[in-house]
Order: structure tokens, then C-alpha cells, then sequence
């Protein structure tokens, strides 16, 4: 049973393991209601591990991981989460179009029952909330790199869900991009949704972010509260930066 006090996102202690090494290594966080929470660290620090462990692609080995107050495991209602996995071909090699992908995030919500008028509804507007209307009948392939990140964040938008989990959804994407994905996130937050997202620098998306949490080896390295009222210098910057004098220092450059 649900309970409200709940986090959205609970890990306690996580650990996990793939391919029978240690990834987690007792990760504790949580993403409260309305939260935006970024995970930031190295190459290899478990990131990815984390989100997947979240959305129920990689079982917790040890500790306690719940989702809206029930342990993952057991938590079957995924219409309330939005998940845009790390970036990858969103047709898989399949000549499909902008609106064809992005109507197949709404079927977890549609379940097997045929399209109604508020299906199309939510995916249209999702496919405009990212700047696609003007290309909704294209395929995929025909669109760039950041374009094509847009149509998966547009997908895990279809279902309206409470939670967004994104796997470096900046990865790639220009500057445009990324500001268009700043603005999408902050209705989403402003309706109430919560978000869990791996960031490897904050970027246009700063404001939005009330906690950033760095992990290195599998474990929480630190927390930072509100990093973008942070002086520059100061920011959670990814930890390999600090070995690297000509890296940049800042987490407000862009990606490119
Ligand atoms: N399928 C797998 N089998 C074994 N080890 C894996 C597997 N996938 C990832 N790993 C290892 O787990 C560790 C954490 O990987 P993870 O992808 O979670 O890191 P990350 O922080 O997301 O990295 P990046 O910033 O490069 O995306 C790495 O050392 C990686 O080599």
C-alpha cells in the first residue's frame, strides 16, 4: 500500500551487481514529490546501474529500493513512470516515424485497448512540447542526433508520468536542444512531476535541479543541495575533471 510521506524514489543502501561484479555499493538517495534530482559522477561510477536499478532493469542485491512507497520488485503500476534509457536508435533499424515511436510510449498507459481521442491528444502534445510538430511525420532516421533525443523524451512524456527517469538525456544534443528539454522538464515539474536524471554536466537544466548527487565507485560521493546557487568554482563537477587541469571546471558549459 502506498503511503504519501513516501518518497517517489527510495534507495537505501542499494547494491547491485553485473556480470557478478560489485556495481552499487550500498547507494543510498531519495527523490521526493516535485523533486529534481541529478545523479552526476565519472565514466563507470554506476550511473547508469542507478537508473536502471530504479526503473527494474537490474535487481538490488542488497538494501531497499522503493518506488512511489512500494520495493521495485513488486511495483507493477509503470503508467506513472517515464523512462528515456541512455542514448540509443529509437526505431531500432525500423523505418519509423517521429509519430509512430512516440505513440509507443503511450501504450503502457493504453494498455491494449484501442487509441482513444486523449491517446492522440497526449501524443501530439508531447511531440510539440519537444519542437517536433513540424516533422511528426517523418522517420527517425531522417532526424539528427538531438532531434532524435527529443522524440525519446517525447515517448516516456506520453504516459503523463509522475516520475521521469532520464539517462543523460543532454548527451549529444545542441544547445537549442537542450534548452527546449530545460523548458519541457520545468512544465513537467511545474504539473507536479518528480525526476531523477544522470547528468554529466547540469547545463541549461541548473536551475531546475534541486539536489545533485555525485557517485564514485558505486557509492554516494557527495551531495550538493541546490547546485546552481553554487559559486562556479564550487560546482559538482565530474570527479575525473579535478585530474584533469585543461578539463573544464564548470558545469554550466555546454556538451559539445
Ligand atoms: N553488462 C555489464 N557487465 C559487467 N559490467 C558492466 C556491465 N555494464 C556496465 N558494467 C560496469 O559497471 C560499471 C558502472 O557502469 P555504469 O554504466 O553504471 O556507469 P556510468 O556511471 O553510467 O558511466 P558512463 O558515464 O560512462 O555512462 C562500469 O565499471 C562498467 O564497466
Amino acid at each position: 500500500m502506498e503511503r504519501e510521506a513516501e518518497p517517489v524514489i527510495g534507495l537505501d543502501e542499494v547494491s547491485a551487481e553485473l556480470g557478478g561484479r560489485p556495481v552499487l555499493r550500498g547507494v543510498s538517495l531519495t527523490v521526493g514529490r516535485g523533486e529534481v534530482v541529478a545523479l552526476l559522477g565519472a565514466n563507470g561510477s554506476g550511473k547508469s546501474t542507478a537508473v536502471r536499478a530504479v526503473v527494474g532493469q537490474v535487481p538490488v542485491t542488497e538494501g531497499r529500493l522503493t518506488l512511489f512507497g512500494t520495493p521495485v520488485r513488486r511495483f507493477s503500476d509503470w503508467s506513472r513512470v517515464g523512462y528515456v534509457p541512455q542514448r540509443s536508435t529509437a526505431a531500432g533499424g525500423v523505418p519509423a516515424t517521429v509519430r509512430e515511436v512516440v505513440a509507443a510510449g503511450r501504450l503502457a498507459r493504453r494498455r491494449l485497448r484501442p487509441m482513444r481521442r486523449a491517446d492522440r491528444e497526449a501524443i501530439d502534445l508531447a511531440i510539440e512540447r519537444v519542437g517536433l510538430a513540424e516533422r511528426a511525420g517523418e522517420p527517425v532516421d531522417a532526424l539528427s542526433g538531438g532531434q532524435h533525443q527529443r522524440v525519446l523524451i517525447a515517448r516516456a512524456l506520453t504516459v503523463e508520468p509522475e516520475l521521469l527517469v532520464m539517462d543523460e538525456p543532454l548527451a549529444g544534443v545542441d544547445l537549442d536542444s537542450q534548452r527546449v528539454l530545460a523548458e519541457t522538464l520545468r512544465s513537467q515539474v511545474e504539473g507536479g512531476a518528480s525526476v531523477l536524471l544522470v547528468l554529466h554536466e547540469l547545463g541549461p537544466l541548473a536551475p531546475l535541479i534541486d539536489r545533485a548527487v555525485v557517485l564514485g565507485h558505486g557509492r554516494v560521493e557527495r551531495t550538493v543541495d541546490s547546485p546552481s546557487r553554487l559559486p562556479e568554482d564550487s560546482h559538482p563537477c565530474h570527479p575525473a575533471d579535478a585530474l584533469e587541469p585543461s578539463a573544464e571546471p564548470s558545469l554550466q558549459t555546454g556538451i559539445l
